[in-house]
C-alpha cells in the first residue's frame, strides 16, 4: 500500500511519517517497551488535571474487579451448600448468607463500575482542555520561521486533529487494562483454588485474539500515516469549496467543475486505500476470532476431563465455568485495553514528539533588556533562507536605521523587502550576519521586550474576527480619537452600524465586512495606536484611494517626528521625503541614498521613479 502514488498530490514520505512508519513497523515488543513511559506520562497528565478524579477512577476500577472475585467465591459457596446431601429447606437456609453475599457483590461491582464511568465522563473534557491548551501555548510561542516549515505545519495540523484525542484514549485504555489485569489476578486466585491447570489454559485461549487485535491496530495506524497528505489535500479542496474567501473566484472563474473533479479523484484514492485496509483488518479479526473459539472449546474439554476424572467437585466445576466466562471478559478487557493503549500510544507519542520539537523552536525568553529608547538599528551582512526554499531571500544585506529617521525599502516583487523588515522586527533571525539594536545583537535581547518596541503595519495583516475597536487596540481598550483621525479609520467607523463595537466578521450575526481599503485604514490605526519607537510599514497604502494614501503618508510623517519609521512601498512618490532609501534586487541591496542622490546616480531607482512619474503624467 505504501508505494501508491497520486499524481499531482504531494504524497512523498515526510520525515515525521518515517518516524510513524518506524513505530508502526517496530512490532508489539518495542511498543510494549515504550508503553510504561507513555502510561506513566498519561497518568501524570491525569493526576495534574485532577488528583481527586484520578484517584477515584483508579480505586473504583479496582474495587469493581475485587467484587467480581468475591462474587465468584460466594457463588462457589452457594453451590457447595446447595449440592449438600440434606433436605432442600435446610440447604436453602444454609446457602442464604452466601446468596446475600453474591447479590451484595454484584450490586457493589455495578456501583463501582458506574462510579468509574462517571469519573471518566468528568475527566475527559478536563484532559482534552489541558492538552489543547498546551498545544496552543506552544504554537503561539515558537519562532515565526517554524510556520514556514511545511513539516512543522503538517505536524501541528496532525497533532491538533488526532493526538489530542490520543491522550484520553490512552488513559481509558490504560484504565481498561488495569481493571482487566486486576480482574484476571483476582479470578486467577479463585481459579487456582479450584484447579491449578485452569488459569494457564484460559490465558492460552486468548493468544489468537491478542495477535489479531494488535495486528489490526497497526494496520489502522499505518493507514492514517499513509493517507495523511491526501487527507490534507482533500481538506484544502473542501475548504476552497465551502469558504467565503474563495467563493467569489470559484464562481467568476467557473472553477466548480475542476475543483469537484479533483476532490473526487483525491477522495476516491483515500477511500480505496481505506477499503483495502479495512479488508485486511477484518480478515485478521476473523482468523483471530475463529482460532479463539477453538481455543475456548479446548478449555471446556479439559474441564470436562477433570470433572470426569474426579479431579474437581461438581460445585467447583460449575463455578469454574462461571469463572472462565468472567476470566474471558477480564482477559478481553485487559487485551482490548492493551491493544487500544498500543494504538493510542502511537498517537500520544506523536503528541509528545510534537511537544519536544516545538519546545526546541520556542523563541528564547530572557536576555538583555530591550533599549528604552530606540537606538540605531544596524543590519550587517545578513542572509536568510526560508525553510525548504532553494534560493536565499536575503544575501549579505547591510542597512542602517538612525533614530528619528524615515528609512524606505524599495524594489521589485520578491526582492526581499518584507523578509528584511521581519529580520529588523525580530520575527526572523538572520542565519548569517547580525541585526543589532544600539550595538546589542537582537538575538541576545529579550524577544518579547524587543517586539514590544516595534509596531508593524504588515502587508498581510490579520483581519481579526473581533470588533472594530478591538481590531485597532488588540485589547478591550478603546482607541483614542487622534489615532482614528490620523489613520482615516474614523470615516470607516462612522459608517458601521455599532461604531467601534461592530464585529468585523460577516460569518456571525450582526457582523459586517469591510472593503480592502477600509481594512487597511484599520491596520494603519493598529500600528499608530501601538505607539512604539519603531514603526514598520509594509505597503500601508496599497489598497487606498489617492486622497487617503496622501493623508496616511502625511500622518506617518507626522508620527515619524518623534519616532523611527521603516517603510516599504512601491509608490515611489511617497518615499521622496525618506531620509534614506535602500533599493533591493534579488535579496541584495543594490543602491542606497536619499531621493536626490539616487536620481542623480541614474540607476535602478531613477529608472523606476521615472517610469512611475511618466505613467502619472500620462
Ligand atoms: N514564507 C515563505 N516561504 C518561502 N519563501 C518565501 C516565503 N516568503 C517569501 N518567500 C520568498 O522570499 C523572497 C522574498 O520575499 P519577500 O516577501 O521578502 O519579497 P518582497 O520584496 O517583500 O516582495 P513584494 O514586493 O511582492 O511584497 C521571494 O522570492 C519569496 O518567494
Amino acid at each position: 500500500m505504501g508505494d501508491e502514488t497520486l499524481d499531482g498530490v504531494e504524497l512523498v514520505e515526510q520525515p515525521w511519517w518515517m518516524h510513524d512508519a518506524e513505530v508502526a513497523a517496530s512490532g508489539l515488543l518495542t511498543m510494549l517497551r515504550r508503553l510504561p513511559i507513555l502510561v506513566r506520562e498519561v497518568l501524570i497528565l491525569s493526576w495534574r488535571t485532577s488528583r481527586a478524579d484520578t484517584v477515584v477512577m483508579l480505586g473504583a476500577t479496582m474495587a469493581a474487579e475485587l467484587f467480581t472475585a468475591f462474587g465468584l467465591l460466594a457463588t462457589n459457596d452457594v453451590l457447595t451448600r446447595l449440592f449438600q446431601a440434606v433436605p432442600t429447606g435446610e440447604r436453602i437456609r444454609a446457602a442464604m448468607p452466601a446468596i446475600v453475599a453474591v447479590v451484595a457483590s454484584m450490586v457493589l461491582r455495578a456501583a463501582f463500575r458506574e462510579a468509574a464511568a462517571w469519573i471518566k465522563a468528568r475527566l475527559e473534557p478536563q484532559i482534552t482542555q489541558t492538552i489543547s491548551t498546551r498545544l496552543v501555548e506552544l504554537t503561539t510561542r515558537v519562532e515565526l520561521a517554524a510556520f514556514d516549515d511545511p513539516d512543522f505545519h503538517d505536524q501541528v495540523q496532525r497533532t491538533s486533529a488526532l493526538s489530542v484525542r490520543g491522550a484520553t484514549w490512552l488513559l481509558w485504555a490504560v484504565m481498561g487494562s488495569i481493571g482487566g489485569l486486576f480482574g484476571l489476578v483476582t479470578i486467577a486466585g479463585a481459579l487456582g483454588v479450584l484447579h491449578p491447570l485452569l488459569m494457564p489454559l484460559v490465558l492460552l485461549a486468548t493468544v489468537p485474539t491478542t495477535w489479531a487485535s494488535v495486528r489490526s491496530a497497526r494496520v489502522g495506524y499505518q493507514v492514517n500515516a499513509g493517507i495523511a497528505a491526501a487527507n490534507r489535500r482533500q481538506r484544502t479542496l473542501q475548504d476552497l469549496m465551502t469558504e467565503r474567501a474563495s467563493a467569489a473566484e470559484v464562481r467568476s472563474y467557473g472553477m466548480r467543475g475542476h475543483l469537484l473533479a479533483e476532490f473526487e479523484r483525491v477522495y476516491s484514492w483515500i477511500t480505496r486505500y481505506e477499503l483495502r485496509a479495512a479488508r485486511r483488518q477484518q480478515l485478521t479479526t476473523v482468523v483471530g476470532s475463529t482460532l479463539g473459539g477453538v481455543a475456548d472449546g479446548a478449555v471446556y474439554v479439559v474441564l470436562g476431563v477433570l470433572l470426569w476424572a474426579g479431579q474437581v467437585e461438581l460445585a467447583a466445576a460449575a463455578t469454574a465455568v462461571l469463572a472462565i466466562q468472567r476470566a474471558g471478559s477480564a482477559t478481553s478487557s485487559f487485551l482490548y485495553g492493551l491493544n487500544s493503549a498500543y494504538e493510542a500510544g502511537l498517537y500520544f507519542s506523536d503528541y509528545r514528539d510534537f511537544l519536544t520539537r516545538a519546545q526546541e523552536r520556542i523563541s528564547p525568553q530572557g536576555g538583555t533588556a530591550a533599549p528604552a529608547d530606540l537606538d540605531r538599528v544596524s543590519v550587517r551582512e545578513a542572509s536568510f533562507t526560508y525553510p525548504g526554499a532553494e534560493e536565499p531571500a536575503l544575501r549579505g544585506v547591510s542597512i542602517e536605521i538612525e533614530p528619528g529617521q524615515v528609512v524606505a525599502l524599495v524594489g521589485e516583487n520578491g526582492s526581499g523587502k518584507t523578509t528584511l523588515s521581519k529580520l529588523v522586527g525580530g520575527l526572523y533571525l538572520a542565519e548569517e550576519g547580525t541585526v543589532s539594536w544600539g550595538g546589542v545583537e537582537s538575538r541576545d535581547i529579550d524577544r518579547d521586550a524587543l517586539r514590544g518596541r516595534i509596531a508593524v503595519i504588515a502587508q498581510d495583516f490579520t483581519h481579526w474576527p473581533f470588533t472594530a475597536g478591538q481590531n485597532i487596540t488588540l485589547s478591550t481598550a478603546r482607541p483614542p480619537a487622534s489615532v482614528l483621525a490620523a489613520s482615516g479609520a474614523d470615516r470607516v467607523v462612522e459608517r458601521l452600524p455599532y461604531g467601534l463595537d461592530t464585529l468585523l466578521d460577516p460569518a456571525y450575526r450582526g457582523g459586517t465586512e469591510l472593503s480592502g481599503g477600509q481594512w487597511q485604514r484599520i491596520a494603519v490605526a493598529r500600528g499608530l495606536y501601538r505607539d512604539a519607537p519603531l514603526l514598520i510599514c509594509d505597503e500601508p497604502t496599497a489598497a487606498l484611494d489617492a486622497r487617503s494614501e496622501h493623508a496616511i503618508f502625511e500622518s506617518i510623517r507626522r508620527h515619524a517626528v518623534q519616532r523611527t519609521v521603516l517603510m516599504i512601498t512601491h509608490r515611489l512618490a511617497s518615499v521622496r521625503w525618506a531620509d534614506r532609501i535602500y533599493v533591493l534586487e534579488r535579496g541584495r541591496v543594490v543602491e542606497s541614498g536619499d531621493h536626490a542622490e539616487l536620481m542623480e546616480r541614474g540607476g535602478v531607482y531613477a529608472e523606476m521613479y521615472t517610469l512611475q512619474a511618466k505613467a502619472y503624467a500620462g
